[in-house]
């Protein structure tokens, strides 16, 4: 068979000296025969996961990120779709040694976190300062197949990785896992540890990224990630000034849900297996922030009544932006920053509107670019102002 799902070491022959029939147990098959597999290195191979019908197929570019490789595990549909519209990510190559020698940060082990992204000494990042890009190797499905055979997505996946050259099959394999001791399918716990989720062309995906993954997480992140939708870059980027050795982390949670500490412990130990250490998780400011973060849902829940009100979306979003600002939350302030600008602009308090709107589009630079149209849009408000 082109691959053993329960024997992960087994590299899959050669495609064209699999025949199916012969397979017990796999499933795989070769895609129909083309001309030829532009832009793939190799015959896409497919598989039918559910009862449905629903197939995937891995389609592998070896040559990507100058050879480090690039397997998508995706619905050929979906695929097509990618390069009809220029989404697929292209044949990258690597930074050169100038670019590399440019960089501010290091990956170094962490006595409680495996290993980190760290700055390095003597250098420092500013608040929408580019940390670093990366590329994917994986880009697998995240979304569900009703009534899919586990065993055979499994299988799929693993003819994605184990397709890659050494150097990429390498640097995925060797993040984190967090799973092992339960028993997890390896390609599962590379997953649930480390993948990044993005929707594109019509499919949810699930990315692994070897360098971003190597990113802890803090429930007040100093960086964010960001995916070039057609290159499937992943930028991260600095959300306020990083000093030198400071570590570099984003949020693994949706910091827009304001959970409390003992919902945020509970996600992190069911998908990352990890006990958060940090000050509002276990340090001495729990049930400050707690507290702070049961105020902020109900005032957005007083923002929400306030009926188009602008004297009180005004007050509420005011309160929200202080709340926010105390709880050290940069990512979910750029609503509130607009609204303010609105309303204020409506009551006619022309210099308050055009403050928020400074605020707002300073946000949208850092969290969005400045080429988002929320950044835009707040640009022209100020100047209008
Ligand atoms: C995406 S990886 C991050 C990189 C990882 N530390 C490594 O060595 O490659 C996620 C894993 O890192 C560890 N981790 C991430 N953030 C952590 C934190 N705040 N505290 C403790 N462990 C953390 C957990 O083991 C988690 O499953």
């Amino acid at each position: 068979c082109p691959l053993d799902s329960t024997n992960p070491l087994q590299s899959p022959k050669p495609a064209s000296t699999s025949p199916p029939q012969t397979c017990q147990k796999s499933q795989l098959r070769l895609s129909t025969p083309t001309t030829g597999f532009t832009p793939w290195t190799h015959r896409p191979t497919c598989t039918t996961v559910s009862p449905k019908g629903d197939e995937l197929c891995v389609f592998t570019d070896a040559t990507y990120f100058s050879g480090r490789g690039l397997s998508i595990v995706a619905r050929p549909e979906v695929v097509d779709k990618f390069l009809q519209e220029g989404i697929f990510p292209g044949r990258q190559n690597r930074p050169n040694a100038k670019e590399k020698g440019d960089v501010k940060y290091q990956i170094l082990p962490h006595p409680k976190m495996g290993t980190g992204l760290f700055v390095k000494p003597g250098k420092s990042y500013q608040a929408g300062e580019v940390i670093l890009t990366d590329y994917p190797t994986l880009i697998l499905p995240a979304e569900g197949f009703e009534g899919a055979d586990a065993d055979v997505l499994h299988e799929i996946m693993w003819q994605g990785l184990l397709q890659l050259p050494k150097e990429g099959r390498n640097a995925t394999r060797n993040l984190a896992k967090s799973k092992e001791a339960n028993g997890v399918d390896e390609i599962v716990d590379l997953v649930d540890t480390n993948a990044f989720t993005h929707e594109e062309g019509g499919g949810i995906f699930n990315v692994l990224y070897p360098l971003a993954s190597r990113m802890n997480h803090a429930c007040v992140p100093n960086a964010i990630t960001r995916t070039n939708g057609t290159t499937l870059a992943l930028e991260v980027i600095a959300l306020a000034p990083i000093p030198s050795g400071a570590q570099i982390f984003n949020s693994y949670l949706d910091p827009s849900s304001f959970s409390s500490s003992a919902e945020r412990a509970h996600a992190l130990r069911a998908t990352w297996s990890f006990s958060c250490g940090c000050d509002i998780c276990s340090g001495k400011g729990v049930s400050a922030s707690d507290a702070r973060r049961r105020e902020i849902k109900k005032t957005r829940a007083q923002l929400e009544n306030s009926k188009g009100n602008p004297e009180e979306i005004l007050r509420w979003s005011k309160a929200l932006l202080t709340l926010m600002g105390e709880e050290g939350m940069v990512i979910p302030r750029g609503e509130y920053f607009e609204l303010a600008a609105m309303a204020s602009r409506y009551l006619g308090l022309n210099g308050e509107a055009k403050g928020w709107a400074k605020k707002a589009k300073k946000h949208w630079d850092v969290v969005l670019g400045e080429a988002s149209e929320q950044s835009k849009a707040m640009g022209e408000l100020e100047r209008a102002l």
